[in-house]
């Protein structure tokens, strides 16, 4: 039976203003709250099931069909399996078929149940989406109870104990407890320069919710990649004598994470290493860089967002994941944006004057260009092979060609 032609509903999300939104009750039983987004990527909905930065949220597909090709244990972001349910809740407009796959290992209900997230379907996720866009992320609650018999109480005590995403540090949540050494030998189909074996370079990755195809994306470049939890300090990772700094992705605001990552960021910025950062370590490097962030109206969440490389003139088919946002007039004298977006004009990048610092607002690991953005790491790299004395590398390099 499909979610919207049953009776009596055995789901509902309930948002901030009192909507009520009542349909077919998918995944884990129980109630969670969160900010409720809208991503409109038509695939990858693993990919974004997994993605460490959607800590705290509840996510409305746009597209109808999720779940046609079920789950496997290749398509999961994250890299630490204990942060795997950071998502709070998945909405959706159709029921989950079975999955029609060769790479399918289990049907999405099953993998959302086993990791806890809860699932509404039979939802009109397109005036959902509209709400959205007119009002901003509302908080909501999002819950699934297979009797039908909803304990409105304990619903409406949990979404006034959630603060928003507004203040709130999640990276710490999601990060690695421990240093470690990324191993590329079992995700070794984006083989480009290097190999692990013989590593050209060490870069240290600052885990703040980070997303494996990043680090399989930096050690294709040929770098060792060690991570280290968000928290370490400058000290901490110069131990490691990294000839290259990068900076994750990642959830929550990161005016918070930045009370502690700021300083961090900053005394590394003095060493003159090459620094690159993603998303949230975008954010983090504006705010290490005297800008400001702020909280967006309806955020960016997709696969079709166009961006402009303000350097190169080019336009670039990007995927993007956020919720706050650099002001770009709060950019200091000596620091230049690089990339907008082209759909509201908001920043997408920026560079430090006549060093080897830049960062990106969106995800270039992700391919919906499908390599648009990948010339990204090599423009990283290149800074180090620069200080190496090394050649570098030629940024756009066409799919298939050898390197
Ligand atoms: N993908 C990310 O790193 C997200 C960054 C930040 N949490 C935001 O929502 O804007």
């Amino acid at each position: 039976m499909t979610g919207w032609q049953q009776t009596p509903a055995t789901a509902v999300l309930i948002l901030a203003d009192g909507t009520r939104l009542e349909g077919y009750g998918l995944g884990a039983v129980g109630h969670a709250a969160g900010e409720v987004c809208f991503n409109t990527a038509m695939t990858g909905y693993q990919e974004v099931l997994t993605d460490p930065s959607y800590a705290g949220q509840i996510i409305t597909f746009t597209f109808p069909h999720i779940g046609n090709v079920g789950t496997n244990d290749d398509d999961i972001e994250t890299v630490n399996m204990a942060a795997l349910s950071g998502v709070r809740g998945v909405v959706l407009k159709a029921d989950i078929t079975n999955p029609s796959n060769y790479r399918a290992a289990e049907k999405l209900d099953a993998w959302l149940k086993k990791r806890n997230i809860i699932g509404i379907a039979g939802i009109d996720t397109r005036a959902l989406t509209a709400l959205i866009r007119e009002k901003g992320m509302p908080n909501g609650v999002i819950v699934h109870e297979p009797t039908g018999q909803f304990d409105e109480g304990s619903i409406a005590a949990e979404l006034n104990a959630f603060p928003g995403l507004e203040g709130l540090d999640l990276a710490k949540e999601v990060t690695t407890a421990q240093t470690y050494h990324w191993d590329q030998t079992s995700w070794q189909w984006n083989v480009g320069y290097g190999t692990l074996e013989n590593p050209e370079f060490h870069v240290v990755a600052i885990d703040y919710g980070a997303k494996r195809n990043i680090l399989r994306c930096l050690a294709d470049q040929g770098a060792k990649v060690t991570v280290v939890p968000a928290t370490a300090s400058a000290d901490d990772i110069l131990a490691h004598n990294p000839d290259a700094v990068f900076l994750s992705n990642g959830p929550g605001d990161p005016a918070e994470t930045g009370t502690y990552a700021v300083p961090t960021i900053q005394k590394l910025m003095e060493t003159g290493k090459p620094m690159f950062g993603i998303c949230l370590g975008h954010q983090l490097m504006g705010l290490a860089l005297g800008g400001k962030t702020s909280k967006m109206h309806q955020g960016h969440h997709g696969a079709n967002h166009p961006v402009k490389d303000l350097t190169t003139g080019k336009v670039e088919i990007t995927s993007m994941n956020h919720g706050f946002a650099v002001d770009a007039d709060s950019l200091p004298a000596g620091v230049t944006q690089t990339h907008v977006s082209l759909f509201d004009g908001s920043n997408a990048g920026l560079a430090v004057d006549g060093k080897p610092i830049f960062s990106v607002q969106y995800h270039p690991e992700a391919s919906p260009g499908p390599q648009d953005s990948h010339y990204l790491f090599t423009r990283f790299l290149n800074q180090v092979r620069k200080q190496k004395g090394l050649p570098e590398k030629a940024e756009y390099i066409a799919p298939g060609a050898a390197a």
